[in-house]
């Protein structure tokens, strides 16, 4: 039987008593430079210092402190443990990495994460040079030679995430990957080559081809910086000779783009929105890690960066994160290690109270097992749903809003993004484009919310929860690719913060969730998902159209659904309504949160794609805003995914609220 050589099963038990959660955060100061070396004159001494546990005592962490003369107080923050210079990619792999490839070989999932400020080193640590091989290269030629003793295949797939789109890099064209997920809660990247490797060589020659991709010349002009999130992700496929079966584990390589402060360094517009975007999936992601041993939603869905990580966090799967630290002074350094730091205490903090803990929130997620070939890409199993009309948003709203409050809906409007104590019952707001004004009996559903106060009276829902601050999930690409209705979702909770000074971060290491609350939100929620399931199943048709398996079968039955049989939004949303409201009144309250939304994202739409005589018509939109909106169009196709992000053309949150409210009035 070809067995996982002993030496890796070992290590990797050994690992497990230094993994406190999930999540095990590290720190790597990066070495000098040569250029810095010598800009130093021999005056090279690091601005960081750690602190390490002293024999005897309790903690297991180490202390990473800040001292300078350019910098009054000293500033210090807890991790796992810290790399210190002189420390190379070879003692992280051996120490951290090398742990975690058993699990690989038993089809288990894992990640590696490096992020930190520009020029970190991230790049150096996750991808090196031929002589000094980084982390991901050295994984793939262990991998590689266990692979030869048990006859495992090997595959890599090399992808960049940019402004929340992925792309292919080992095609030229750079196909768009899209994100989907399967019956089973699989998350399959489609449109993502895997090449088989056999040699190191082969690995650096398709690192050469994808950073092709990278090539200004070969870009567009308004795309000169491209700063991106790289990833590599190895895939092992073996057959277990004895049982016949067959697993594929996978371990991803990430290279975060850099933080940087907007607030502080000024950039122009393009380089604006990319910054905007790359910070907020680094926000997401610190959500998520913080989330992920927590009874916490874990609130995946934000970006597209988190979502594709998702099975590689869910499970059994475990992840490192390293935290790359300017040896020199950087202000965005202190803010990582902080972030870092944040994390890392929630996670240990989490895992301290495991053992007070109800039964585990996590899933097994299978891995799917492609057979590896040349640039075999997963097919797509998973049904889509293309949104077929059923009758006009535009009456719907109307009827909607001659049931509600008017000017009230909008107190607060600047953000369906913040309204404080505000959930989504489900994972997608309508997605209604001012051409078509699509309708849809999913997205009907889709967009009935309920406050904490409702949550709290539905069975299930622990009252004990405590959700700072939530936010509906308005992307559309969740509502292209997951037509079901999953309830998990919407209650994905996230923390909106923005870069704290870090004289606020002692008290906010304060704000965690209370973990001695059972059980799993999480868990209770899918039981409440399963009955509005089979809510849906009990009428004809409609719902259950789009569990259908085959694609296109689905498609062309939810168009087959102007039949005037089909249930109806209202009798979709009245369904819902009665079970989520105990009276009347809070049934109006509901509908008015959801009308709100669709207004919101009926906005949003319009300035997604409306022209510009169109959008100057819009009150607040000049001929400046209008033209600057066009420019953003062009980087992203859907730059305004919520109503935090009219900021970015200048908006206050006042001015997008006193907006909001004359959009609103108008209607009546
Ligand atoms: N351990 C090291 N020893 C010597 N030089 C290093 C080391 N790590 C990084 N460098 C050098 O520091 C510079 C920045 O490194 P790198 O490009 O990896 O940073 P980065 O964090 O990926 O930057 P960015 O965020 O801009 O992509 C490079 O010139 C690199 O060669």
């Amino acid at each position: 039987m070809a067995s996982i050589p002993s030496e890796l099963t070992v290590s990797r038990l050994n690992s497990r008593s230094e993994w406190r959660g999930k999540v095990r955060i590290v720190g790597k100061i990066r070495g000098w430079s040569d250029l810095e070396t010598k800009a130093s004159n021999g005056d090279s001494s690091p601005w960081i210092s750690v602190q390490r546990p002293k024999e005897g005592e309790s903690s297991d962490f180490v202390t990473v402190s800040f001292g300078d003369q350019l910098i009054s107080q000293k500033d210090s923050y807890k991790l796992d443990y810290c790399y210190e210079q002189g420390e190379e990619a070879a003692q992280l792999f051996s120490r951290e990495v090398r742990p975690l490839l058993s699990g690989v070989f038993e089809g288990l999932s894992a990640s590696v994460l490096a992020y930190g400020a520009r020029g970190s080193g991230k790049t150096f640590l996750m991808q090196g040079t031929e002589e000094k091989p980084g982390l991901g290269p050295l994984a793939l030629a262990e991998i590689l030679s266990i692979g030869e003793g048990i006859g495992g295949l090997v595959a890599v797939s090399c992808y960049e995430v940019y402004q929340d789109h992925i792309y292919d890099l080992l095609e030229q064209n750079r196909q768009e990957v899209s994100i989907l997920e399967d019956s089973m809660g699989r998350i399959l990247l489609k449109g993502l080559s895997q090449v088989p490797v056999k040699t190191l060589p082969e690995l650096y020659k398709l690192y050469g081809q994808g950073s092709t991709s990278h090539n200004p010349a070969q870009r567009g002009k308004n795309d000169v910086s491209h700063r991106s999130h790289k990833g590599l992700i190895i895939y092992v496929s073996h057959e277990n000779k004895d049982s016949g079966v067959s697993t594929t584990g996978k371990i991803n390589f990430l290279d975060l783009a850099g933080y940087v402060d907007t607030k502080r360094i000024s950039i122009d517009g393009s380089n604006l929105v990319e910054s905007a975007w790359i910070n907020k999936s680094l926000y997401t992601l610190q959500n998520v890690v913080k989330a992920l041993n927590g009874r916490e939603r874990v609130p995946y869905r934000e970006s597209k960066l988190t979502r594709m990580l998702q099975d590689s966090f869910e499970g059994k799967s475990q992840s490192l994160m390293v935290s790359c630290l300017n040896p020199s002074f950087c202000q965005d350094t202190i803010y990582t290690v902080s972030l870092a730091s944040r994390s890392c205490q929630a996670v240990n903090q989490l895992s301290c109270d495991s053992t007070k803990k109800t039964k585990s929130t996590a899933r097994i997620v299978p891995i799917p097992s492609p057979k590896i070939g040349r640039r075999q890409t997963f097919s797509n199993s998973v049904k889509k749903y293309d949104g077929s009309q059923l009758r006009t948003t535009e009456t719907r709203i109307k009827s909607q809003l001659s049931t509600t409050k008017g000017r009230k809906l909008f107190d607060g409007a600047s953000s369906a993004a913040n309204s404080i104590q505000e959930k989504v019952l489900v994972e997608a707001t309508p997605t209604i484009k001012p051409s078509s004004l699509i309708d849809t009996v999913e997205s009907s559903l889709s967009s009935v919310p309920f406050d904490m106060e409702h949550s709290q009276t539905i069975k299930g829902i622990p009252e004990a929860v405590t959700v700072e601050e939530t936010k509906p999930n308005l992307s559309p690409q969740a509502t292209e690719h997951s037509p079901r209705i999953n309830i998990e979702t919407a209650c994905d909770t996230i923390s909106l913060e923005e870069p704290k000074g870090d004289s606020n971060l002692e008290k906010e290491n304060n704000v965690l969730v209370d973990v001695n609350v059972s059980p799993p939100l999480s868990e209770r929620l899918r039981e409440l998902s399963n009955s509005l399931k089979s809510l849906c199943s009990s009428t004809p048709l409609a719902c259950e159209k789009y569990l259908k398996e085959d694609e296109s079968n689905a498609i062309q039955d939810c168009k087959n659904l102007v039949d005037p049989k089909t249930p109806t939004v209202e009798s979709c949303m009245l369904l819902k309504n009665r079970d989520i409201a105990s009276s009347p009144l809070e049934a109006c309250n509901v509908m008015s949160s959801s009308v709100k939304q669709s207004l919101v994202q009926q906005y949003l739409n319009c300035l997604n794609s409306a022209s510009k005589e169109e959008l100057k018509e819009l009150k607040g939109i000049g001929e400046k805003r209008a033209t600057y909106i066009l420019e953003l169009r062009e980087e992203s196709p859907e730059p305004f995914k919520n109503l935090d992000d009219l900021k970015t053309i200048g908006l206050s949150e006042k001015q997008i609220k006193g907006m909001m409210r004359k959009y609103a009035g108008e209607l009546f």
